[in-house]
């Protein structure tokens, strides 16, 4: 494949990617590519560098070896303009939604925006910052509440909304759906479907929810070892031996939440009506 067409289809690149904190080496030798347009569920346990990894795709952290290409442009190497450049093509949705909370929902939203286009008008700030929180799946009058008057699903659709403000082609989630109710999750798991649906987004998603890898993720990609030990599919990854990957898919949870989705499956070619979710969070 030519370059162009490599970063075309290709807009994650990672290789060789080292880091250290202090003697602690949470990564090494990591290799990952994510494909454009697919949702690309990111799993690992406890400690294994899963946000870290996607703070150094993001340029947050500077990798103490390797490299990170965005839609082609190094992000270890940037310089700051190029930097800047990529980074209106990406919305984050941090842990907890990380709101600022002496701002309105639709203040939050504009953050991004009056970063990137200061010179937009006033009014077509609020218009924008209204519909993308339409779009997140909340009420128009959540725009002019304050972080703390909302709920922890609700918190996390404004910070979708801040994420999608300058219309990206690249989400980055990290555990959208801890601390959400099992019909809340299942929400939110619909919303980012639909959204890389009719958006055409690729997503990068840091879960520990098995659920949410059977129902949206086209790939998962698992963290063990300091590296990617492997990606695929769920029936891919259960061909491989490892044992944390056994353990992860086969276990009770993973087992629930499979039968989980059978079921939903079923349902859906109209064998039986019952799509409950398992209801298994790690
Ligand atoms: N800035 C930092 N300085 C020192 N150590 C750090 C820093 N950031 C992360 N770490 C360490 O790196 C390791 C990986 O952390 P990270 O938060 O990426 O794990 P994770 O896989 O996302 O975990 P979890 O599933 O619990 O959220 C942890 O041991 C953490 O203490």
């Amino acid at each position: 494949m030519s370059d162009a067409a490599y970063h075309h289809d290709t807009p994650i690149s990672v290789r060789g990617l080292k880091n250290q904190f202090g003697s602690t080496v949470v990564h090494e030798d990591l290799d990952l590519d994510v494909r454009k347009g697919e949702i690309l569920g990111v799993v690992g346990g406890s400690g294994t560098g899963k946000s870290v990894l996607m703070r150094s795709i993001i340029g947050l952290q500077r990798p103490t070896e390797g490299e990170v290409e965005v839609f082609g442009n190094s992000i270890t190497e940037a310089d700051p303009d190029t930097e800047i450049g990529v980074r209106s093509r990406w919305g984050v949705l941090f842990q907890g939604g990380a709101l600022f909370s002496t701002l309105t929902v639709a203040e939050n939203v504009q953050v991004p925006l009056k970063k990137f286009y200061p010179d937009i008008e006033p009014e077509v700030m609020n218009e924008i910052a209204r519909y993308k929180v339409v779009m997140s799946g909340l009420p128009e009058d959540a725009a002019s509440k304050f972080p703390s008057e909302l709920s922890g699903g609700m918190k996390k659709r404004a910070g979708l909304a801040r994420a999608l403000a300058l219309d990206p082609e690249l989400l980055f989630l990290d555990e959208p759906t801890a601390g959400l109710d099992p019909i809340g999750a299942a929400a939110f798991d619909d919303l980012t479907r639909e959204l890389k649906e009719t958006l055409g987004l690729t997503v990068f998603l840091i879960t520990h929810d098995l659920d949410t890898l059977y129902e949206i993720c086209d790939r998962v990609a698992v963290i063990a070892d300091k590296k990617v030990i492997a990606v695929g599919t769920i029936p891919e990854l259960l061909e491989t031996e490892h044992p944390w990957i056994q353990e992860y898919f086969n276990g009770p949870r993973g087992r629930a939440a499979k039968a989980s989705q059978d079921r939903a499956n079923r349902a859906k070619t109209g064998d039986m009506d019952n799509s409950a979710r398992s209801g298994s969070k790690g």
